[in-house]
């Protein structure tokens, strides 16, 4: 909207070419006065003021409380996306939109099939549902490898008494016994008000598990086998869950496409560098070389991948080679490592990998550094002299100016706090990043595993890998000194892990007096890091044959030649980290040991030994995933979702809501709502609002702005809403008649978004024709906040039915339609609206 001319007199309305808004709604005056400028100075103060009372005292209008409630849901959602603050959310492109979603599918086929275990899953998440989607792809349980706990089939002979099922019609039973009936097996299933009998083949075909593997969780309460009502209700509750879930990620998914980069030149290079790898590439690794390669020189918005393999794998060199596309195009690469032992050998891997390219200049920053040391590096960094910097989460302070960042490499995101990774997460919006992962945190575990993140798993070991043998047992001093003393015999180095700094003065006693001649170092936290530097040196070159530490060697710490560990009090780490601890040895050709030994049987806690039974049962190579999912038994499924979704998942059981999840992914482009041309949306609703002559000598330019306030309309909502702010800051608030005039600019956008292309009541019905499906309305329905409006929706062929109470005068309808649809817009994300 132009600014007003200080003292200029408003220009008359045109007589000649009135505008068509303005013949409509225009109450010709019996006599138009155009005050002269004092007076319309005085008038725009007084409404300007009375306009500021009214904002004071009385509540805000129907217009300004929706700008208000979009503004608000699109900050919220700028906010989750972490993405640059912008106020307004600009649609998304179709086919970009598109493009984004076989993305999406062909990364959920990729990791699926690999969580699968390879076998694909009948297509990844692509299952067959039967036709009309109202029910889960009952086929997608077949060839789902049944080494994953992610997959769907019971085998009810494996089931023991008192577990939880799910048969998804029916509901959650408890598992009875298998019993034979005249030369028949039966699975006999108790439900709250009776026991269900099945044959067992059926049963394998209709049960669900309840539960993640090892967890023990409760359901609320029985389904009843007579009244199946209660639970197609709680079904139908979790499959709409489901669907929101769906298109919240995708919108989470859809935003990051907005920020875009131009794609990196490939370096001339980069077969040499890649030929200077001394080792013979896993094909796991291949793939990652490319996906990264790909997403680097090709797409145009920045990475944001996972790369997920298991300890000692090879992740670091695809983060390498990722450093290298970024740094030869002259921009700086951040490597961001969870302790300052892991940036150090980040530090001295990358300074022998870019030896033969003095060009490239790699530098460590960490807390352990001097003040001065630190302020060189800062100056060099910001001066573009250094070109990959190594560090810790210092490297995340608020001093670091970069000259040209390009690329963050994380290595093991989820051991950072909060805050640091808010700081990351912030990175992700303006620059390439890359996660380097063994143990995926449960969340990111599931968003690579639905395919809204990109990643790269690479559950190929190197070859000549050996399993690490792993013990679990009571602790002995014997067995202990025994394990160490052949360790030593072979030439190799041995780390102690204790989970205490407290324990470890006994643990060195012990070792000193039982090892007198053998050289032991100690690294934890809490010493000085320059001085776990120093041990982690000598063990590195061998002066040092035991380190005795805590679980800060946890990660990515690789020395070739310590090949036995031994962890005392075994019981007190998490599962995730046992294994990361385990992945420090037989990380060369060499076998590995892992001894963990728990105090006292008798005192374990149920979780404690179901963590050291699944280490230990997990001990080939490349478990990484299993344990992860493992770990989310152990902990639960609220660690996996949210708290909302896991009361959504306790409502039908992680089977059935992975069943759903995945149908749900599959049927992705089903929750697309294309928006109607705003011109071809058609209001039979009778109003012709009359703008009383008063007003309109008070306007600046009535013909301009009613002008404007029709092209506003037809652009999208948001330059709607940004019209009405905008008159309402310059002449107050408007008249009701040009509210309703507003209004039914308001109705008219909200309908073409919504897909809406004629509204028209007839008696107490009012009736939209839609190009809208019926899934997106049922997401739309059940998210209204107005329980009122949601009742009166009704959904048919293609149309959207509303009841109401009475018939009722035009303008009132359109009142009634304004509330309506701001309620259906304001909830539908606005990743359906493309
Ligand atoms: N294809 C390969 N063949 C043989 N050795 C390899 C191969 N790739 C990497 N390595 C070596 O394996 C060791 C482990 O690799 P790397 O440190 O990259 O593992 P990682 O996946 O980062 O493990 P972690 O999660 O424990 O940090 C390194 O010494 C590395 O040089």
């Amino acid at each position: 909207m132009a600014a007003p001319p200080a003292r200029a007199p408003p220009a008359p309305a045109p007589a000649s070419h009135p505008h068509p808004l303005l013949l409509l709604r225009l109450r010709p005056p019996a006599r138009i006065i155009f005050p002269p400028a004092r007076r319309r100075a005085r008038l725009a103060a007084v409404a300007a003021a009375t306009a500021t009372a009214a904002a004071a005292s009385v509540a805000p209008d129907d217009i300004s409380q929706l700008n208000y409630r979009l503004r608000a849901i699109v900050r919220r959602r700028d906010a989750a996306a972490s993405s640059s603050s912008s106020s307004s959310s600009p649609p998304v492109d179709p086919a970009q939109a598109e493009a984004y979603l076989r993305m999406i599918r062909d990364q959920q086929r990729l990791g699926l099939s690999q969580l699968r275990g390879g076998t694909g899953g009948g297509g990844g998440a692509g299952g067959e549902g039967d036709g009309d989607g109202d029910e889960e792809g009952e086929t997608r349980r077949k060839g789902v490898a049944a080494g994953s706990s992610l997959g769907h089939r019971v085998d009810p002979r494996e089931l023991e008494p008192g577990e939880y099922v799910v048969h998804k019609k029916v509901g959650v039973g408890k598992f009875a016994c298998i019993s034979a009936e005249d030369g028949v097996d039966y699975v006999f299933i108790q439900y709250a008000d009776a026991m269900a009998k099945l044959a067992v083949d059926q049963a394998a075909r209709m049960l669900y598990r309840y539960n993640l593997p090892h967890e023990k969780k409760r359901p609320r309460n029985l389904s009843k086998l007579n009244d199946p009502s209660t639970w197609e209700k709680r079904r139908l509750k979790g499959k709409l869950a489901v669907q929101k879930m769906v298109v919240n990620l995708m919108e989470l998914y859809l935003q990051r496409m907005r920020q875009s980069r131009p794609p990196y030149p490939k370096p001339v290079a980069l077969d040499e560098f890649a030929a200077e790898f001394p080792y013979e590439p896993t094909p796991d690794q291949c793939q990652a070389f490319i996906d990264v390669e790909k997403d680097l020189t090709e797409r145009e918005t920045p990475m944001d991948r996972l790369i997920c393999g298991d300890v000692g794998f090879g992740k670091t060199e695809v983060a390498m080679r990722a450093i290298f596309i970024v740094v030869s195009a002259g921009y700086q690469a951040m490597v961001l490592a969870p302790t300052v032992i892991l940036a150090k050998q980040h530090y001295d891997v990358m300074t022998e990998r870019f030896a033969n390219y003095p060009g490239i200049k790699v530098a460590i920053f960490s807390g352990a550094q001097s003040k001065e040391e630190k302020d060189e590096l800062i100056t060099k960094i910001k001066d573009g002299d250094l070109h990959i910097i190594v560090g810790t989460h210092a490297l995340l302070t608020e001093r670091m100016a970069y000259n040209n960042l390009g690329l963050l490499v994380v290595d093991e995101e989820q051991k950072f706090g909060v805050q640091q990774k808010e700081k990351i997460a912030s990175y992700k919006a303006s620059i390439d990043v890359l996660t380097l992962s063994a143990t995926p945190i449960p969340r990111t575990l599931y968003l690579a595993l639905t395919g809204f993140r990109d990643a790269s798993l690479m559950s190929t070991p190197p070859p000549e890998r050996v399993a690490v043998k792993t013990y679990v047992s009571a602790f002995s001093k014997e067995r202990a000194l025994s394990a160490i003393k052949f360790e030593l015999q072979r030439g190799g180095q041995v780390f102690y892990v204790v989970p205490r700094i407290k324990a470890i003065d006994d643990v060195l006693q012990f070792l000193k007096n039982s090892l007198p001649d053998v050289p032991i170092a100690v690294a934890h936290g809490k010493k000085m890091s320059r001085n776990i530097q120093l041990a982690m040196e000598k063990f590195a070159n061998r002066e040092v044959k035991i380190l005795v530490c805590t679980h800060i060697i946890e990660s990515g710490i690789d020395i070739a030649n310590a090949n036995t560990m031994i962890v005392q009090f075994a019981e007190l780490f998490g599962l995730a980290q046992l294994y990361q601890l385990r992945g420090r040895v037989g990380r060369s050709g060499r076998e590995g040991f892992a001894y963990l030994f728990y105090t006292d049987k008798s005192l374990l806690s149920r979780v404690a030994t179901d963590r050291l039974g699944a280490i230990e049962e997990h001990s080939e190579l490349g478990q990484g995933f299993h344990v992860a999912e493992k770990d989310m038994g152990i902990r639960g499924f609220g660690s996996l979702f949210g708290d909302q979704q896991s009361g959504d998942v306790a409502n039908v059981g992680i089977d059935l809501f992975f069943d759903m999840l995945f149908d749900s992914l599959s049927k992705v482009d089903q929750f697309c709502l294309v928006p109607v041309p705003y011109k071809d949306v058609q209001l039979d609703i009778n109003i012709s609002p009359h703008l009383s002559s008063e007003y309109i000598s008070y306007l600046e330019n009535p013909v301009e702005l009613l002008n404007e306030a029709a092209k506003a309309a037809e652009k999208d909502l948001w330059t709607l809403i940004q019209f009405t702010e905008d008159l309402r800051r310059r002449y107050g608030k408007e008249p009701r008649d040009m509210e309703l005039l507003l209004k039914k600019l308001y109705v008219r956008r909200m309908a073409a978004d919504l897909g809406i292309s004629r509204i028209y009541p007839s008696g107490k019905m009012i009736f939209m024709k839609t190009n809208m499906n019926k899934k997106v309305f049922r997401l739309m329905t059940e998210a209204m906040t107005s329980e009122t409006h949601r009742n009166s929706l009704l959904f048919v062929g293609k149309e959207i039915k509303a009841e109401l109470l009475v018939s009722l005068p035009d303008t009132l309808l359109l009142n009634w339609l304004f509330h309506c649809l701001a309620d259906c817009y304001a909830v539908i994300p606005a990743l359906v609206r493309y």
